[in-house]
């Protein structure tokens, strides 16, 4: 659990929202997400720590922010769902569009908000978010055509990390020089050998490669039957 204000999560938000970043950090996204999934950081301080970064003055930082927003969304399932649909969240985005002249910026927040308003369409627990979006069209914000994908949330939420003395495949035991390592598909501990390749994990959301076993390989990849 993270708990210092220069936590490694907080390391892992400030490189992934850099002013100075050309196109977004997917490794350091990927990473937040999985602190979250993994329950290494509080969704809750998450949010509210990435809500920092929506008020940057930067519209770059925005845009990283909203990005890492995104993909959080996407990756963490409904620990982060029921934080971010709120009254209070969503007023703060409608703030943040009205306060913001970068178009990028405005376009994205829609995007986003109509995004999940589709994907939380049936349920009840989140019409915060269809509500914000009713509020944000009868103010006159006109919002993009729905992109299906962009609502496409990760239906399965990847394994909890388990942990041995020895690889889960070959039962190698752990040393020094024969370190630990996890599949991002099974979440089974491996050496480096036995996982060794990387692969998305679109069920997941995962859209970057990340470690994965032999196995889950050649089952993501369907050359065995799932
Ligand atoms: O290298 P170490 O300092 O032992 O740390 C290991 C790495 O962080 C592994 O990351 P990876 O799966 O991405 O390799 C992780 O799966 C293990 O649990 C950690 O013990
Ligand atoms: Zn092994
Ligand atoms: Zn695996």
């Amino acid at each position: 659990m993270f708990k210092s204000s220069t936590s490694p999560f907080d390391k892992l938000l400030e490189k992934a929202t850099s002013l100075t970043n050309l196109e977004p950090d997917w490794g350091s996204i990927m990473q937040i997400c999985d602190a979250i999934r993994q329950n290494d950081v509080q969704p809750r301080y998450a949010l509210s720590a990435i809500k920092r970064k929506l008020n940057a003055t930067n519209p770059n930082v925005q845009l990283m922010a909203l990005k890492v927003l995104e993909s959080c969304v996407k990756n963490c399932g409904p620990i982060l769902h029921f934080e971010l649909a709120t009254k209070e969240f969503m007023e703060e985005m409608h703030t943040m569009l009205r306060n913001s002249s970068d178009i990028k910026v405005k376009n994205e927040i829609l995007r986003l908000i109509q995004a999940w308003a589709h994907a939380f369409r049936k349920e009840p627990s989140f019409k915060a978010v269809s509500d914000q979006m009713r509020l944000m069209k009868a103010e006159g914000f006109q919002f993009p055509t729905l992109k299906e994908s962009d609502a496409m949330f990760s239906a399965d939420l990847a394994p909890e990390w388990s942990d041995g003395e020895c690889c889960h495949r070959c039962r190698t035991s752990f040393t020094v020089m024969n370190r630990k390592h996890h599949c991002r598909h099974c979440g089974q501990v491996f050496c480096a050998k036995c996982s060794a390749k990387t692969s998305t994990i679109p069920k997941f959301g995962i859209e970057k490669e990340v470690r994965v076993c032999d196995l889950c390989y050649d089952k993501i990849n369907k050359k065995i039957e799932i």
